[in-house]
């Protein structure tokens, strides 16, 4: 299939639609410094029963950085515009990390259009103000590459990163290819971004997903997301780090399909 692309909010936004087009719509959305080629297994797996977006986020990918500064709004509103350009109208969306605070912000904006979460390995605020200006400030002197090996005890779990080392490598690539100015403009949109105030009044059906060995949002953080939002669901993942859609596809796949089933989404 040749690249799709679409323009959007003054810059333009890489995309990939796979699946029946009556088929309910399930949109992901990732996490920082990865492109959509991270869903690849899961959109495998789901793409005989939903219509399927995925897209790479400002500054990620194959996306445009764009002008403007970046906040979670901003990314929120590319996919909002990407929806629009696809003629989609409710959606369920899965977002990994700043893809789920993306997720919320969406659901915030234009709650009509949503018609479930399934939030992975993410919360209403990731971090503190410091912690980000001190990942930018070392990004700024130094480039992305000298925080890889770090980033990646972040993202994968000490099995995953001792039994497959060539993925792991692979992904250390894909972080450190990240434009720099996509990966800073995303820290200071989740630096600044706080939505716990809008988790409160999220009213669609909800399921919050996080790996045991997730390093950069742990299993507490995300157990609180769910205790702040109306009805939502928590799932724990063992053994699996930041990013379940990598780790352990299949899980994943079977906790959304079941997700979706119960929640009377397909
Ligand atoms: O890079 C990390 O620490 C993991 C992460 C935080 C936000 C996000 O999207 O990924």
């Amino acid at each position: 299939m040749s690249l799709q692309v679409a323009p959007i909010n003054g810059t333009h936004i890489h995309y990939s639609q796979s699946g029946p087009k009556d088929a309910p719509v399930l949109v992901f959305s990732n996490s920082l410094g990865t492109d959509l080629r991270i869903w690849d297994d899961v959109v495998a797996a789901l793409s005989d029963r939903f219509n399927i977006v995925t897209y790479d986020k400002r500054g990620h990918g194959l996306s445009g950085i764009g002008d403007a500064p970046y906040d979670i709004a901003l990314h929120a509103n590319d996919l909002i515009g990407l929806l629009d350009h696809l003629g989609l109208g409710k959606v369920i969306i899965c977002g990994l990390s700043v893809g789920g605070l993306i997720a919320q912000k969406v659901t915030q904006l234009q709650p009509e259009r949503v018609r479930g979460l399934i939030l992975c390995d993410t919360a209403p605020k990731l971090g503190d103000y410091n912690g980000w200006n001190t990942r930018i400030e070392a990004i700024k002197a130094d480039g992305i590459d000298v925080l890889g090996d770090a980033i990646m005890e972040r993202w994968l779990s000490p099995t995953f990163r001792k039994d497959r080392p060539l993925e792991t490598a692979m992904y250390r690539d894909m972080l450190v290819r990240t434009t720099e100015a996509g990966y800073i403009g995303t820290c200071v949109a989740l630096r600044d971004g706080d939505l716990r105030e809008a988790a409160g009044k999220i009213a669609v059906p909800t399921l919050c997903i996080c790996g045991s060995d997730d390093l950069a949002t742990p299993p507490d953080v995300v157990r609180e997301m769910a205790t702040m939002i109306p009805n939502a669901e928590f799932e724990l993942i063992d053994g699996v780090g930041h990013l379940p859609c990598i780790e352990t596809p299949e899980l994943l796949t079977r906790l959304i399909d079941r997700f979706t089933k119960e929640k009377n989404l397909v």
